[in-house]
């Protein structure tokens, strides 16, 4: 049994390697399940219904045979030594009617254990039968030799005979009397040896009946246990080919790490390894697609610089990490001169194409850690971090000399443009509008002057002084 079982379990559950799960693997690892759990159960139903049908054949058996015979064998037990005792009166008898009625008893004994043999137990009956006839022939023959021995009494008594031919007489009733004893005997012998196999075969049955009980509850205590067994295999079975991979899936969803990559990689093996991949992709997408909506809602579609608001946020950090660390900061407002000219003479598209110029022209001059944006219209301003106001002015002057060595063409024609250039740095307790509106101011100021040059507001003393 224990042999059939571990051969039979790695037939169900197949060991280590984590299964394909193919529409078409599961239905037949189902199918396959089915069927053993289907045999499993009909034998788990079959065998106890077997030995059910056992029992009652075993209860019937011992109802209908063995309990009749062993009460027909305690019955023919008693009826013998009751026919003992009445063969045993024959020779007290004195009288006729005596010996009359003593032999009538002896023959109502003999009816009666005939009748018993009639239904009693089989395998003595011819043993009995035997003996019985031989008690009745013997039976007759004292009944006959105790009449005589009385009427050879009355003979006696009357001097019609002498009284040695009594004593012959008692003699020959005497013989015939203990071979009636001995024949008793023997039949009581043999009515004991039925009592007795009787009553073993009687509790033989009961004891194999006992036994049977026994093995019907541990078959349905196995059944139980098998059924069990087979429960957690048909679970193990799903949970392994299915939720596990199905709760990785989800996982890898919610965090976001769908390990599609792999799977994108080598060749799918089943349907849930295609979701997996096809998951993967689709979350790059939105990943790349999300990364695209932020980039464009930070920077401005012109020029591909930053917007205003993505300015005024980097502002907002840069000020306050200038005002913790005690560091410096500086703006450059940063608007093109006469603009407005170059749209109405060259038309609003190459005022475009200057603006996108001009802005890739600045970009090159930047640092990393600086960040140009678009302020609006023809306006740029370049926030520099870790700048006081000296290093702004000179990059500004740098900037402001980028843009008018700039030849740009304009329908073949070249064009000059020119930038002027407001700088403005961090005063302690100075606001965001603060340090933006002084270098507007001082842009206004560099316009005011004859534009394409660069000024600066007051500065008071530095953060770090
Ligand atoms: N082509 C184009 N023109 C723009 C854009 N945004 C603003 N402008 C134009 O830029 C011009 C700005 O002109 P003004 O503010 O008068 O200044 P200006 O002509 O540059 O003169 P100054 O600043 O005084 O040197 C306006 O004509 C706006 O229409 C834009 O995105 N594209």
């Amino acid at each position: 049994m224990k042999g059939i079982a571990l051969h039979l379990l790695p037939w169900i559950m197949p060991p280590e390697r984590p299964p394909a799960v193919s529409a078409r693997s599961v239905r037949s690892s189902f199918l396959r399940f089915s069927a053993v759990m289907s045999a499993v159960l009909l034998c788990a139903i079959g065998a106890p219904l077997v030995v059910q049908f056992q029992i009652q054949r075993s209860a019937v058996g011992l109802e209908e045979v063995a309990l009749p015979n062993w009460h027909a064998a305690l019955q023919l037990e008693a009826d013998s030594r009751a026919l003992s005792v009445h063969v045993a009166r024959l020779p007290l008898a004195m009288t006729q009617a005596e010996a009359r009625t003593v032999h009538d008893m002896v023959s109502g004994g003999l009816a009666l254990i005939e009748d018993t043999l009639g239904s009693g137990p089989g395998k003595l009956n011819d043993a009995l039968t035997s003996t019985l006839n031989e008690i009745r022939h013997t039976a007759e023959l004292a009944f006959a030799a105790t009449e005589r021995r009385i009427e050879v009494a009355r003979d006696v008594d009357q001097g019609l005979l002498p009284a040695d031919r009594l004593l012959e007489a008692r003699r020959s009733e005497r013989d015939l009397a203990r071979r009636l004893d001995d024949l008793g005997l023997t039949l009581a012998s043999h009515a004991a040896i039925a009592t007795h196999d009787s009553e073993n075969a009687f509790s033989a049955q009961r004891e194999q009946l006992a036994q049977q009980r026994w093995l019907q509850g541990a078959l349905l205590i196995g059944a139980g246990l098998l059924v069990g067994v087979l429960m957690f295999a048909q679970y193990r079975l799903v949970d392994r080919r299915l939720l596990r991979r199905i709760a990785r899936l989800r996982d890898g969803m919610m965090s976001g790490t769908v390990e599609a990559q792999r799977l994108r990689s080598g060749s799918p093996r089943d349907e849930l390894d295609q979701m997996t991949a096809e998951l993967g992709a689709l979350l790059d997408r939105l990943s790349d697609q999300n990364l695209e909506l932020q980039r464009l809602a930070a920077s401005d579609p012109l020029t591909g610089l930053a917007n205003r608001r993505t300015l005024m946020d980097r502002l907002r950090f840069e000020l306050e990490r200038a005002f913790r660390y005690r560091r410096p900061l500086s703006l450059l407002m940063i608007d093109i001169d006469h603009f407005k000219s170059i749209n109405d003479n060259w038309g609003h598209a190459t005022g475009d194409q200057v603006l996108a110029r001009i802005a890739g022209a600045l970009g090159s001059e930047t640092r990393h850690s600086d960040l140009l944006a678009r302020h609006g219209g023809e306006e740029f301003v370049l926030l520099l971090p870790e700048t006081d106001q000296d290093a702004a002015a000179e990059t500004a002057e740098l900037l402001r000399a980028r843009v008018a060595g700039l030849q740009i063409d304009v329908g073949g024609a070249p064009l000059q443009v020119t930038i002027s250039v407001g700088c403005a740095s961090l005063r302690p307790g100075d606001r965001m509008d603060d340090l933006v509106e002084r270098a507007d101011l001082a842009m206004y100021a560099a316009k005011r002057k004859g534009r394409n040059r660069v000024e600066c507001a007051p500065s008071s003393l530095s953060l770090t002084d």
